[in-house]
């Protein structure tokens, strides 16, 4: 699901002579400046490099203004010796536990599978001019996180049996899961974490299935195999997070190219439909800088994440836009994410913010509330549970509830004393994983067979200009090949501006109908 702004980056770097230095910011403004086109951007920076010692003349005005700073080698670890690629061959790496071995893609069985994180390493912290610059913000609190971000944290949003159920049953899932891998260079990285795609049985909305068929082009733009239905304890967890995020929708601001039919009298209602799934295990696995990407959730998504077992940093950062670069600078926002908590990233975060989850020194462990097998999968466990995800019986006061509806969940089952005194539960082991649940809806008016294909014959994707905003709003949106992650590096230069009108997308909360 994530757009790979760093993926052309660093595709461009890789074509540009090894002497020829450019920042991250300059290589993005040659990519906008070059309508996405890698080898476009390159040969645009290597005339750069080539025609003056210093001099940009050929360089958009907002780079023209920024000093020449950060060395994209800085990005690269060190080469090891001979060429300038000859750092990127490193060794496969480890399979992690009892998983599966990983699909191939389509050639890339006898090349070594690379760590995407054993290539890449922070940009340097030299010091540059400008705006000023402020230290990451920690967010730890949901009104702080309303009040910085387009996003709103929500604690303790299933009931607690619930929240441990489904951890363990995406744990145990887990296992048989894969790492995303795209083509980088001459070589294949991988993801470093695990991750799955879900359907749900129906969208919501009607009888159609064609988006089941968009979730099949999950695994970095290939068709894959039909995904799996949402797990029974996953729906019952989308059901209660599907009222969360319809009122809290209701409160917002909308924006004009957002799903929904304007003559429907009520408030659009979000629905989800699909469910991306991410595993991380211990403090090291992570997922870097990125929106999501648009392709079958259209412009100004409502995107509905779940976090469950260990805590974990999610980091959110706004992309400037281009014209207040000169004036100020973006802020890091870390966002603490306990088991059973809920982030809303809300319409705009991915077209004006990209999202991380960086590697952290250490993690406190998860310790289940619940052993495994309290509940298990049992479509009726669902029935216990009102609108409010509280556990009802019908009729029983109870003593900490003015609720006479409302009555304490069954008690677990009773711990074992350890012989000091303390009571432990054989049955429940702590963990070093952290699932997140990304529930999301696939737009029918983005449905399979309206997505444009590249001239390599595949679906292109969505992505928004999150460099230049208009008011505040990005309503520019492009579609690009994709085929650069799959066939051995090599796309296109497909790149086309979405047009909602002429494509006959739609209904939109501006009003917008096919
Ligand atoms: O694990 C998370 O919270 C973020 C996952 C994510 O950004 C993604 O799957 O696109
Ligand atoms: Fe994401």
């Amino acid at each position: 699901m994530a757009d790979d702004t760093d993926t052309l980056i660093m595709l461009v770097a890789s074509l540009l002579k090894p002497g020829d230095s450019f920042s991250q910011a300059e290589i993005l403004d040659a990519l906008v400046n070059c309508s996405g086109s890698v080898e476009d951007a390159a040969e645009r920076l290597a005339q750069v490099a080539s025609s003056s010692k210093g001099k940009r003349v050929s360089m958009p005005a907002s780079s023209r203004k920024r000093k020449r700073d950060t060395k994209l080698d800085a990005w690269l670890k060190p080469p090891s010796k001979g060429t300038s690629t000859e750092h990127l061959k490193v060794p496969p790496q480890k399979v992690r536990r009892d998983e599966p071995k990983p699909k191939p893609l389509s050639s890339a069985s006898a090349k070594p599978v690379t760590d995407l994180m054993t290539i890449l390493r922070p940009p340097p912290s030299s010091e540059k001019k400008g705006p000023p610059k402020f230290a990451p913000l920690m967010l730890s609190s949901p009104a702080l996180v309303a009040e910085h971000t387009p996003c709103t944290l929500h604690h303790s949003i299933l009931p607690p049996e619930l929240a441990c159920e489904l951890f363990y049953t995406m744990l145990d899932a887990s296992r048989a899961w894969q790492r995303n891998k795209w083509w980088l260079f001459d070589k294949v990285v991988e993801s470093p974490h695990l991750t799955s795609f879900f359907a749900r049985r129906t969208n919501g909305l009607d009888d159609d299935e064609s988006w089941q068929e968009a979730a099949q082009y999950w695994y970095n733009g290939r068709a894959t195999e039909a995904p799996s239905t949402f797990p029974e304890p996953m729906e019952r967890a989308c059901q209660i997070i599907e009222r969360v995020v319809n009122e809290e929708m209701a409160k917002r601001k909308r924006f004009k190219l957002e799903w929904g039919d304007p003559d429907a009298g009520s408030p659009p209602v979000w629905r989800a439909n699909v469910a991306a799934s991410n595993c991380y295990e211990g403090s090291k696995e992570s997922v870097g800088w990125h929106s999501d990407q648009l392709t079958y959730l259209g412009p100004y998504p409502t995107i509905a994440s779940l976090s469950l077992g260990t805590r974990r940093n999610f980091s959110l950062r706004e992309v400037v836009p281009s014209q207040d670069a000169d004036i100020r600078r973006a802020r890091t926002f870390n966002i603490p994410l306990p088991h059973n908590s809920l982030t809303i990233m809300h319409a705009s975060c991915q077209e004006t913010f990209k999202h991380s989850i960086p590697p952290q020194s250490s993690i406190d462990l998860y310790r289940p509330a619940h052993p495994r097998g309290t509940h298990p999968a049992n479509p009726d466990i669902g029935s216990h549970y009102d609108e409010h995800g509280h556990y009802r019986v019908l009729g029983a006061a109870t003593a900490n509830s003015s609720d006479p509806s409302i009555a304490k969940p069954p008690p677990s089952p009773p711990s074992a004393v350890s012989s000091t005194g303390a009571s432990v539960d054989a049955a429940i082991e702590p963990s070093n994983c952290r699932i997140n649940i990304t529930f999301r809806f696939y737009r029918p008016d983005f449905r399979p067979g309206t997505i444009p294909k590249c001239h390599c014959g595949i679906p292109t994707i969505l992505r928004p200009d999150m460099k230049s905003r208009v008011n505040g709003e990005t309503d520019r949106y492009w579609w690009t090949c994709y085929a650069g992650a799959q066939n051995d590096g090599k796309g296109c230069k497909f790149w086309k501006i979405m047009d909602m009108k002429s494509e006959g997308r739609g209904p939109c909360v501006g009003g917008l109908k096919p």
